[in-house]
């Protein structure tokens, strides 16, 4: 563990439960990790990596802390059993300036077993797009205080879960239509925040409707419903039906991971085909190329992955190291 001669702060250094909004609930928060000093952090080879947990935008008991096992792995490369992948981990760490991990505000979820929503709660009871609202303030929040996606900053690759990896994608919609009318300049920054470099999708939801269509238990529509309200808005909110994600609209993608465990008992392989589907269509190459689409295999049930966390850890090598093949800097 380093440590800093001038503020002894040591590293890897973790900062957690940080307000990005003012006011803020404790929902609008998030914890932050820089595995050496920024100073030694180059921006034209070191990037963040944000994380959005999943839940189904409502379960109070998946929090940003489900970043926690994947993050260790990533922060301990070496000492993993297989050689070759802590190969790969050490060096995709040393192209990681700093992990941000997001809480969000959830819409209700009254049967709750240990930990019911209160109709009384505003940060349990929101709807679309407030949760990705909040992601976005997050962003915003981090590019003032940590230049992540600033101008002269750091680039960023944004990570989620299930409803996080829809959510991921989302945030690409809210930033696109804050540059609306935004003149862009040289740097392709907007608004003050620049679009991310990469996105990975892990057990991700991308298609509402097909969601809801190919699950007979009557709780999938309820948890759609509760968090996109009825059916009319489920399209637009869906990543695989909007698309955008093309060259003209996402100019810094490089990458986008994808990874579907066939054992994943509660989101449906169709999800992913649907988001490749869409991305093909909009030019992402699945073989090579500079707008990189590389889907992964992945094992266990749906929030395994997670528990686990190696298979996140190694999605997320798999983004940095090919951002870093790419050999163009990741500078903003
Ligand atoms: N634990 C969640 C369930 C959940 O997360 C979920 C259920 C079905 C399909 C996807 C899910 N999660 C996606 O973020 C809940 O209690 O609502």
């Amino acid at each position: 563990m380093a440590s800093d001669p001038h503020n002894s702060i040591s590293y890897p250094y973790h900062a957690r439960n940080i307000p990005y909004t003012s006011p803020s609930s404790p929902l609008q928060t998030l914890d932050i990790c820089l595995p050496r000093p920024l100073s030694s952090s180059d921006p034209t080879s070191t990037i963040w990596i944000i994380y959005i947990h999943g839940g189904a935008w409502r379960d109070p008991l998946l929090t940003s802390h489900q970043f926690d096992p994947a993050l260790r792995i990533l922060l301990s490369p070496l000492s993993q059993p297989t050689p070759t992948s802590g190969l790969g981990r050490a060096k995709a760490l040393t192209h990681i300036a700093g992990f941000a991990t997001l809480n969000y505000r959830l819409s209700s979820y009254p049967s709750h077993p240990t930990h019911p929503s209160d109709p009384t709660d505003e940060s349990r009871n929101v709807r679309h797009p407030a949760h990705v609202e909040d992601v976005r303030a997050a962003l915003e929040w981090l590019a003032g205080e940590y230049k992540v996606g600033a101008l002269g900053g750091w680039g960023w690759v944004v990570v989620g879960h299930s409803c996080g990896a829809m959510m991921g994608l989302q945030l690409l919609h809210q930033l696109r239509d804050i540059d609306l009318g935004i003149e862009r300049d040289m740097d392709g920054v907007a608004g003050g925040l620049s679009m991310p470099l990469g996105v990975v999708g892990l057990e991700g939801i991308y298609d509402l409707e097909a969601f809801v269509r190919n699950h007979e238990e009557k709780v999938y529509r309820e948890i759609v419903t509760n968090a996109f309200g009825d059916e009319e808005g489920w399209r637009e909110a869906s990543p695989a039906v909007m698309g955008g994600f093309g060259r003209e609209i996402w100019r810094e993608g490089r990458v986008v991971v994808l990874g579907h465990s066939g054992e994943d008992e509660l989101v449906e392989r169709e999800q992913v085909e649907r988001m490749v589907g869409r991305l093909v269509g909009e030019e992402w190459e699945e073989e090579r190329g500079e707008r990189r689409l590389l889907v992964v295999k992945l094992w266990g049930k749906h929030d395994e992955i997670w528990e686990e966390g190696t298979q996140v850890a190694d999605a997320i090598g798999a983004a940095v190291l090919d951002l870093a093949d790419q050999n163009i800097p990741f500078k903003q």
